[in-house]
């Protein structure tokens, strides 16, 4: 039988990507989607100015969204899955999870709060057994479940990689992200086109935090968070989709290039239906990965890696995952699949 799902926010940049994995998904079949109040009573397909490079699904283009709240959306729901704003995000999916639904949601809000697991199911699975916690803490009978930063997703995993053989000490990271990453009207085509821009609000704090907890250890009641000192630096670049990442790492443990590049390609999937066969690739080629060649392969879940060189103190590579897939709607999509695997809906 299949798992019903509601899509928040199915209007946006990220929720059109929901839809597109959502709808030939073998498990999920979407049965609501909700978008702002100017949004709500209309078809999908006025409401989503549709936007992606595959035809809107034409099951779900004909639907009617509705106003994000609990009560506007029907009972019939297994699951939801939330791409709002953070800000809108931060009251409506608890108020979701109180009213019984179990959310697996994009949005940053919350990421870091203590007893919401964040995960990424090839690298911290275990880490979903806090919402054992959380429905202590909070009274809930749904649950809420967070998947990170875009950015910070496309390093975890050959982190993890290196974490599991050599130790981390020390991760400093300079990305290159995708304008796709600020949304639809994030960046206007005067301030990107012919340039860069060295920052991004918030993001060097969320690669810092966010990793350390996916990377820490759930002990049955809490997440202690890795001790390693990561420091980001952001840039914004003209590329469409596909975040770029220069990584250097300290390990605790000495280490060479081939042993590095061994525990990467070696580093285990999940036997989930989107994870990747391949959850890392390594190209021997020092030019790649590159966004355009590298982002959507295996459906845009792979993590790709490339430049792997010793360093004093350890080793520096580069690495970049498709962020609106890999590190957005596809991350979220894992996550439910997870929850359905370990009996959570
Ligand atoms: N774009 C990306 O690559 C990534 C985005 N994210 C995060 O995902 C989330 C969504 O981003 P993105 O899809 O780009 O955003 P968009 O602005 O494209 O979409 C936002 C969605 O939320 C709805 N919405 C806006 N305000 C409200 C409200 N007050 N009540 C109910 N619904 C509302 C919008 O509906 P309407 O159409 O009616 O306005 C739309 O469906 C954000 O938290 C973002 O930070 C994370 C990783 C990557
Ligand atoms: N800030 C990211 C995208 C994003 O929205 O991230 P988050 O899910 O942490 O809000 C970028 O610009 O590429």
């Amino acid at each position: 039988m299949s798992v019903r799902a509601g899509v928040l926010g199915a209007t946006g940049a990220v929720g059109q990507r929901l839809v597109q994995l959502l709808d030939p998904h073998p498990e999920f079949e979407i049965t609501a989607l909700t978008a702002s109040e100017s949004s709500a009573g209309q078809s999908y397909r006025e409401a989503a100015k549709w936007r992606i490079d595959s035809p809107i699904p034409a099951d779900v283009a004909e639907m009617t969204v509705t106003e994000t709240t609990p009560e506007a959306v029907s009972d019939n729901l297994d699951i939801i899955f939330s791409s709002l704003p953070s800000g809108v995000g931060r009251d409506v999916e608890p108020a979701f999870c109180e009213a019984g639904y179990v959310v697996s949601s994009n949005s940053s809000n919350h990421r870091t709060a203590s007893d919401i697991p964040l995960t990424v199911p090839e690298v911290n699975p275990s880490h979903l057994d806090l919402i054992e916690v959380q429905r202590d803490e909070r009274g809930w009978d749904g649950a809420l479940v967070k998947n990170p930063n875009c950015s910070t997703i496309t390093m975890v995993p050959p982190l993890a990689a290196v974490e599991e053989e050599f130790g981390l000490d020390r991760v400093t990271v300079a990305t290159l992200q995708a304008v796709s990453g600020a949304g639809y009207d994030g960046v206007s085509s005067m301030e990107i086109i012919d340039n860069a821009i060295p920052h991004i609000g918030g993001e060097e704090n969320k690669m810092e935090s966010e990793s350390r907890k996916l990377l820490g250890e759930f002990d049955g009641a809490e997440v202690q968070w890795h001790d390693a000192r990561v420091e980001a630096s952001c840039n914004r670049i003209p590329t469409l989709d596909g975040h770029l990442e220069n990584v250097w790492v300290d390990t605790v443990d000495e280490t060479n290039a081939d042993d590095i590049i061994e525990a990467m390609e070696t580093y285990p999937s999940a036997e989930l239906h989107s994870s990747p066969d391949d959850l890392i690739h390594v190209f021997d080629d020092a030019k790649r990965p590159q966004p355009r060649l590298d982002r959507t392969r295996e459906d845009g879940m792979t993590v790709t890696a490339g430049g792997v060189q010793e360093t004093d103190g350890g080793v520096q590579f580069n690495c970049l995952a498709h962020n609106t897939l890999r590190g957005a709607a596809g991350a979220s999509v894992l996550n439910g699949e997870l929850l359905a695997k370990q009996g959570y809906l």
